[in-house]
């Protein structure tokens, strides 16, 4: 008798009663997002780039007015302006904005940033999981943003063909290593795939923010969570890849790693992955130009503030 109560499906009105109380949830949960963009606890940025990693997330649920209106200084009047400039519908929420719309949503929160004049030298920490195309977009942002330093990490592995000792890394043998460590060198190092050292030196980044330059690091999440330790006003930035798919495809397709070593790091990417929220920002790496662009973006505004 127990058994067949069970299986009877719940009445309509528990049902009601379930599907109102996620409704209360929900409201409840982006009122809180709004409250932190109103007290600058959060930044509309950082929100705006949770919305696109997660579509259907608080923040993606936001509608784009109430997310306009929570942002400090902005009212009714600005807001409508806005979203006509923008070419963006009122009645659109931030996880439905398309590709360009975003963009453009996020220059105007950018340029907003930066006529405040809280504009400031930047540490940024790139990371991401494996192939995703840190690299690649550190490598662009190098070649094509000369204020931008790019940190140059030592390293206990080989040099590969073509890379340049000083370039591309600092090349040093583990006794080297333990020396830098000894010495208070290195800002911070961690050992990546179980295979090697890798370090930050810290000179060059001190001096670089000194003379008035931003700095980025492209470094494992080990390295991303010292850094926030260390310098708690570090940017950190997590690189998505568009899709799961589009990581494997990636991570072969560059073919420096043979089938076993690509597994062990597709189950260590699921773990990387599942750290995203513990970074500021997240962008996706659709196309080099475009994610290094918004990385360099987000140097120009105002670091985040403080961190849990
Ligand atoms: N913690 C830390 N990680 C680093 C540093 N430099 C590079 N890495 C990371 O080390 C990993 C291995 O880099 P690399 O040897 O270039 O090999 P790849 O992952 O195959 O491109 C990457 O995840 C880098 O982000 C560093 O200074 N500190
Ligand atoms: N936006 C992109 N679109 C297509 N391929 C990309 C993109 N970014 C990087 N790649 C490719 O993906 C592979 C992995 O990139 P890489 O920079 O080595 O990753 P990581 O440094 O994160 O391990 C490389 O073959 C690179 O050319």
């Amino acid at each position: 008798m127990a058994e067949t109560a069970s299986r009877r499906p719940a009445p309509p009105d528990v049902d009601r009663r379930a599907a109102s109380e996620a409704a209360v949830a929900a409201r409840r949960a982006r009122a809180a997002v709004k409250k932190s963009i109103a007290s600058r606890e959060v930044s509309p940025l950082t929100v705006l780039d949770h919305a696109t990693a997660q579509p259907d997330g608080v923040e993606g649920r936001l509608r784009v007015t109430e997310f306009l209106l929570s942002v400090p200084a902005i009212g009714t009047t600005k807001m409508n302006e806005a979203l006509a400039k923008l070419g963006i519908s009122p009645a659109k929420r931030l996880g439905g904005l398309g590709r360009h719309q975003r963009l453009r949503l996020r220059d105007f929160l950018i340029e907003r940033e930066n006529k405040a004049g809280r504009q400031r030298n930047q540490l940024v920490v790139l990371a991401g999981p494996t192939a995703v195309g840190k690299g690649t977009v550190s490598t662009y942002i190098r070649e094509n943003y000369p204020d931008v330093l790019l940190s140059v990490s030592a390293t206990t592995r080989a040099p590969r063909p073509g890379e340049v000792d000083g370039v591309n890394y600092y090349f040093v043998d583990d006794e080297e290593f333990d020396r830098m460590i000894e010495e208070g060198e290195l800002l911070e190092y961690a050992t990546v795939h179980n295979a090697y050292r890798y370090g930050t030196p810290r000179g060059p980044i001190e001096k670089a923010l000194d003379d008035g330059k931003s700095v980025l690091l492209e470094i494992d999440l080990q390295g991303a969570r010292s850094v926030r330790e260390s310098m708690p006003e570090a940017r950190l930035i997590f690189l998505l890849p568009p899709t799961w798919e589009e990581l494997v495809r990636r991570l072969i397709g560059r073919g420096t790693e043979d089938s076993a070593e690509q597994a062990r790091r597709l189950e260590t990417a699921k773990v990387e992955l599942a750290a995203q929220d513990e970074f500021d920002h997240r962008v996706v790496n659709h196309d080099v130009a475009e994610a290094a662009r918004e990385v360099v973006d987000l140097m120009k505004v105002r670091a985040a503030p403080s961190r849990p």
